[in-house]
């Protein structure tokens, strides 16, 4: 017995390395598994059905009860969900890197030509090519200025035909006019010539915008439920609408590229065609050619989703907005009026000065985001927020709309209010995490410079050119300020802006 003495003596110092050893793996497994909250799901869907038809108001609902950083569960699929200023600068700026791809989506892929865009390609060497294209020829603030003649023709015939609807002193369908300016500014600085002229008309392009941005902006069923999800598909007919807004959007884009290589083809003004066939053209001279014609289709894609809803919804929200609060609308007015005085028409070149109608307009993205979830991302490695663990694979949304309604950094938030931004070095250029509309980051939008003078020019000349009164026996209050999230990447207005306009320069001129 005598030799167990000193074996009992020395057990603890013996087992001792073996348990703090234990204890630390368990630490590590317990902190490798510390997941951001989640809120209960249901099997199979997840929490899926907890989206709603507005999923932004109902993701901020529940951050509010969880917290800024939520982790759900859609279909098979984890997404996270971040609703906060600091955790957005977590995101998009300290771990950039590690969550900027985008996920696969069957309906991106399809009409993106197999994800030769920008913005649906997932990260990596192809995609920082051709955004370094599209940074330098399409977005660069030299080419958008090439384009101003486009934007102000465009704007002047617009003005034209809300002048013609204002002698008969009916409502005009204010939102509808909106989009039909945008949609016709794209479409000429993309091809280089109009609707007129052209086989498609209005109606039908804006139908065919919308439809590729729903099919673009979603998942399939197949996606959240793989294996069974495609009888979904199937019955609600996603996969034929993928394939005929495919088709539909090649014909066109097909039509204008060879349209563009005709031989003699007189050229006005560069349009966004002739930039990237002379890409292509000038790769095949160096001997080094990778553009094709489906990389062209595949950006054009791009700037028809990026840019024909974004800035219509920006002008469609603040002329709400300020319709809601004619002392506003008065303020801008006396602006811009003051400030172009009697030429007939606002100018780019006057924009400079228009202080307050920028605060306006920053107003509006602050309050309504066009894209009040950016666009997902998809993380690539592992990295932490607030200290929880976000995995390779994930699904990152960043709900910009309740960041920017957030009374921790926006006071009376719900108020539209332009006037805060006075003496405010907030803007929307990707550094103040409390105001994302065009996101931040390596994939923070590179139309921002497009998007914010086309909005600002057209929202500049219909308050420069015409009061704005409400319909007969209407006030301010029934406004509908309804949101309808539906083309799922953007955030519309539920019902269309109707007001009766009243020639304002005109009226000057004959005093
Ligand atoms: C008011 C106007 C606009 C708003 C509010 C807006 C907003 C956004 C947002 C939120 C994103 C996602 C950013 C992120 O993931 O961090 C984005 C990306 C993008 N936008 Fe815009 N946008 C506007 C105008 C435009 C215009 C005019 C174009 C082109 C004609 C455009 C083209 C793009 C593209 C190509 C991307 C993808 C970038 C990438 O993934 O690398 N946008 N935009």
């Amino acid at each position: 017995m005598g030799f167990l003495t000193p074996l009992i003596f020395w057990l603890p110092f013996l087992l001792l390395p073996l348990l703090l050893l234990f204890k630390r793996k368990n630490q590590v497994k317990k902190e490798l598994k510390r997941l951001p909250p989640s809120p209960p799901k249901l099997p199979i869907l997840g929490n899926l059905h907890q989206l709603g038809a507005l999923p932004h108001s109902s993701l901020c609902q529940l951050s509010r009860k969880y917290g800024p950083v939520l982790l759900l569960q859609f279909g098979r699929i984890p997404v996270v969900i971040v609703s906060s200023a600091e955790a957005a600068r977590e995101v998009l700026k300290v771990n950039d890197l590690a969550c900027c791809s985008r996920p696969p989506m069957a309906g991106a892929g399809k009409l993106s030509y197999n994800y030769l865009d920008v913005a649906f390609s997932p990260y990596g060497e192809y995609w920082r090519e051709i955004r370094k294209i599209c940074v330098l020829e399409i977005f660069s603030v030299k080419r958008v200025k090439s384009f101003r003649f486009v934007r102000e023709e465009e704007v002047a015939s617009l003005m034209n035909s809300v002048s013609q609807s204002s002698s008969s002193a009916a409502p005009v369908n204010v939102t509808e006019k909106i989009f039909s300016l945008t949609g016709s500014i794209i479409f000429r600085t993309a091809f280089g010539k109009s609707f007129q002229g052209s086989e498609f008309n209005r109606a039908k392009f804006y139908e065919l915008v919308h439809d590729a941005a729903t099919v673009a902006g979603r998942f399939s069923a197949d996606e959240y439920f793989p294996g069974v999800g495609w009888i979904l598909d199937r019955i609600n007919g996603h996969k034929q609408r993928v394939e005929r807004v495919f088709h539909e959007l090649d014909t066109l884009f097909q039509e204008v590229i060879d349209d563009h290589l005709k031989p003699g083809r007189t050229k006005v003004q560069e349009d966004i065609v002739d930039v990237m066939l002379g890409i292509e053209k000038e790769q095949i001279e160096d001997g080094h050619a990778w553009l094709t014609k489906n990389h062209i289709k595949a950006v054009l894609l791009n700037m028809f989703l990026g840019g024909v809803d974004t800035s219509a919804l920006t002008v469609n929200w603040a002329m709400a907005e300020l319709s809601r609060k004619p002392r506003l609308m008065k303020k801008a007015q006396n602006e811009v009026r003051s400030i172009a005085g009697k030429k007939g028409r606002v100018t780019e070149t006057d924009l400079d000065q228009l202080r307050y109608l920028k605060m306006v307009v920053k107003e509006t993205l602050r309050l309504h985001p066009p894209g009040p979830l950016l666009i997902a991302r998809e993380t690539m490695s592992h990295f932490k927020i607030n200290g929880y663990n976000i995995y390779p694979k994930t699904l990152i949304q960043i709900n910009a709309w309740a960041i920017g309604r957030n009374p921790k950094y926006w006071e009376n938030p719900e108020e539209f209010f332009p006037e805060r931004f006075i003496d405010s070095t907030v803007d929307f250029k990707g550094q103040h995490f409390e105001f994302l509309p065009f996101g931040a980051g390596r994939r923070g939008c590179p139309g921002l410079y497009m998007g914010t003078v086309t909005s600002e020019i057209l929202l500049a000349n219909l308050l420069y050119c015409f009061d704005w009164k409400l319909p007969d026996g209407m006030k301010e209050a029934d406004i509908n300020m309804e949101e309808s999230a539906g083309h799922c990447l953007t955030l519309s207005k539920k019902t269309p802006l109707l007001l009766v306009p009243k020639q304002y320069f005109h009226d000057q001129a004959s005093e």
